[in-house]
């Protein structure tokens, strides 16, 4: 039974501790699947390459407001989805023989199956090509195993067939009419990209918006131009699925009672799961919250010592910059065991690179007020700034809340274009606690650049 200092499994975040700080730890990493995890293989960086170009092929759609007549001849798809995948294919071979064979990483054993804990810091990992199972100890361990989509229990899915986020790039033909299960990040975005690719998209709501984790302006505006563009069926749940000749029946119960809807294909984007049941991580002590993601604490430690664990599979905020923070914070631990540093998630951001981009920071008005924080708020439309007129936006905005006595920043939240980035110099301020009014008149805003929003919206808030 080969024993190590550290073992690391998942090649996500995960992969990216491992420099060569580590050559004096005898390490083993485990990844059953894609070398390089969700983000590069079926997360965010296809996603927004997907979505770049669904914004190039829906330019047409909105060119003759500006008097330029436009008309979109074709999508090629196989040539969409290779460009994209013919780039990050060869990154994940790339780094999985970085980590094979490269003289870097002579103290790093490779073992390209599943693990499961099977006792106290002792992990099986099995193949899928019937391979004996290794049995691997260590002094010290990093869970970075992440997560996977949920599905739901609905008669007949499993019959009739559905996608995840993880196969829903690769489909060799586009399908005419998709139907999309869930109303959040992966919905927003994917109805946003089969869309603007001509396919007929539905998108089935559970409850009465869609992103309703936004601020609750953002949230109704989004759901309001989403209707536009999609047949959008909210508080909505599917009952059942059946394969019948002209396509697949779903059954619907929604407010209009039941009624029957036909697609060509699914696309289920429920939420995701922490991987902390595959990887048995109760057998070596290591306890969960009620969501499944492990419980660590400031310091990204479980409560067993010497067990790590960062990113999806232990943080309720699933994305690829948070991942990315706590593995650094965790090469940190493993390096000065003396000298540990904490976390940081005072603010974490998130940007959902749908059409219009929602951006967000700190808290939402609905947070704020079931908090009973005080605040004041302030909104600034894109059509009210010069560059919104130079694209002659008319939706977007941004709002501003602030505490009242300090002019502190509680929260920003952006739908806009561009609304990613534009958010950035918010979360600086906020990050390092630079309040409205300096934040405003203590720097020059460029002319007549899109961050205008930013300035009117800080000077908008109704401070002393
Ligand atoms: C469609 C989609 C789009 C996204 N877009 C964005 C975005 O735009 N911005 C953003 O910030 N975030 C985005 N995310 C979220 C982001 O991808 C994740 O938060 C991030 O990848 C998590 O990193 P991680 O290292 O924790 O886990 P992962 O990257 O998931 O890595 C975990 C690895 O562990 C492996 N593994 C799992 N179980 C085992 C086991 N038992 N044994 C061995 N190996 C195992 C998996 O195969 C995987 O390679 C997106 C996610 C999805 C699904
Ligand atoms: N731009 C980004 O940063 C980005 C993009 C994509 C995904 N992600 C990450 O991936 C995670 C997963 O994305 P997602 O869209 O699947 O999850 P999500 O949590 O954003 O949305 C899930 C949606 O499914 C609904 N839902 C939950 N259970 C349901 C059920 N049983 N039946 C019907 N509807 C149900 C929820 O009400 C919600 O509308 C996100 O939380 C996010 O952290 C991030």
């Amino acid at each position: 039974m080969p024993h190590y200092d550290l073992v690391v499994v998942g090649t996500g975040s995960g992969n990216s501790i491992l420099d060569d700080r580590f050559t004096h730890l005898k390490t083993a990493i485990v990844e059953k699947g894609a070398f390089g995890g969700t983000c590069l293989n079926v997360g965010c960086i296809p996603t927004k390459m997907f979505v770049y170009t669904a914004d190039v092929a829906a330019t047409p759609s909105h060119s003759s407001r500006f008097g330029v007549d436009q008309e979109l001849k074709g999508v090629r798809w196989p040539d969409v989805r290779d460009r994209i995948f013919d780039r990050i294919d060869p990154i994940s071979v790339g780094g999985a023989e970085y980590r094979k064979s490269h003289a870097d990483n002579d103290h790093v054993d490779v073992y390209a199956g599943e693990g499961r804990f099977t006792g106290m810091k002792e992990l099986r990992v099995s193949y899928s090509d019937g391979r004996p199972d290794d049995v691997l100890t260590a002094d010290r361990f990093v869970l970075a195993a992440g997560g996977r989509a949920a599905v739901p229990d609905i008669p007949g899915l499993a019959e009739v067939g559905f996608h995840t986020s993880e196969s829903i790039m690769r489909l060799d033909v586009l399908p005419k009419r998709m139907t999309i299960l869930g109303g959040g990040y992966i919905a927003a975005e994917f109805a946003h990209v089969f869309a603007s690719f001509d396919v007929e998209v539905t998108v089935i709501v559970r409850s009465g918006a869609m992103l309703r984790n936004e601020d609750e302006d953002v949230s109704s505006r989004f759901t309001e131009l989403a209707a536009k563009r999609f047949d959008v069926r909210l508080d909505s749940m599917v009952v059942n699925a059946r394969r019948e000749s002209t396509g697949i029946k779903l059954d619907l119960e929604g407010p209009a009672g039941t009624e029957t809807l036909e697609t060509d294909a699914i696309l289920v984007a429920i939420g995701r799961l922490p991987n902390t049941d595959v990887l048995d991580v109760a057998a070596t002590g290591v306890t969960t919250m009620a969501s499944g993601h492990a419980i660590v604490d400031d310091y990204q430690e479980t409560v067993v010592p010497g067990i790590y664990a960062l990113g999806d599979i232990s943080s309720p905020y699933e994305l690829k910059h948070v991942a990315n923070h706590e593995a650094r914070v965790v090469q940190h631990n493993l390096l000065h065991p003396d000298d540990r540093i904490k976390a940081d998630h005072r603010f974490v951001p998130h940007a959902v690179f749908t059409s219009p981009q929602i951006a967000s920071v700190g808290l939402t008005e609905q947070d704020a007020r079931a908090r009973g924080v005080s605040y004041v708020v302030s909104k600034q439309d894109y059509a009210g700034i010069a560059y919104g007129w130079a694209m002659e936006d008319t939706t977007g905005f941004a709002k501003l809340l602030a505490d009242p006595a300090t002019g502190q920043l509680l929260g920003a939240h952006i739908i806009g274009p561009q609304a990613s980035s534009v958010i950035q110099p918010l979360i600086q301020a906020m990050s390092f606690g630079l309040d409205a009014r300096t934040m405003a008149r203590g720097q020059y805003w460029i002319h007549p650049a899109m961050p205008e929003l930013i300035e009117n919206a800080l000077l908008n808030l109704p401070l002393n």
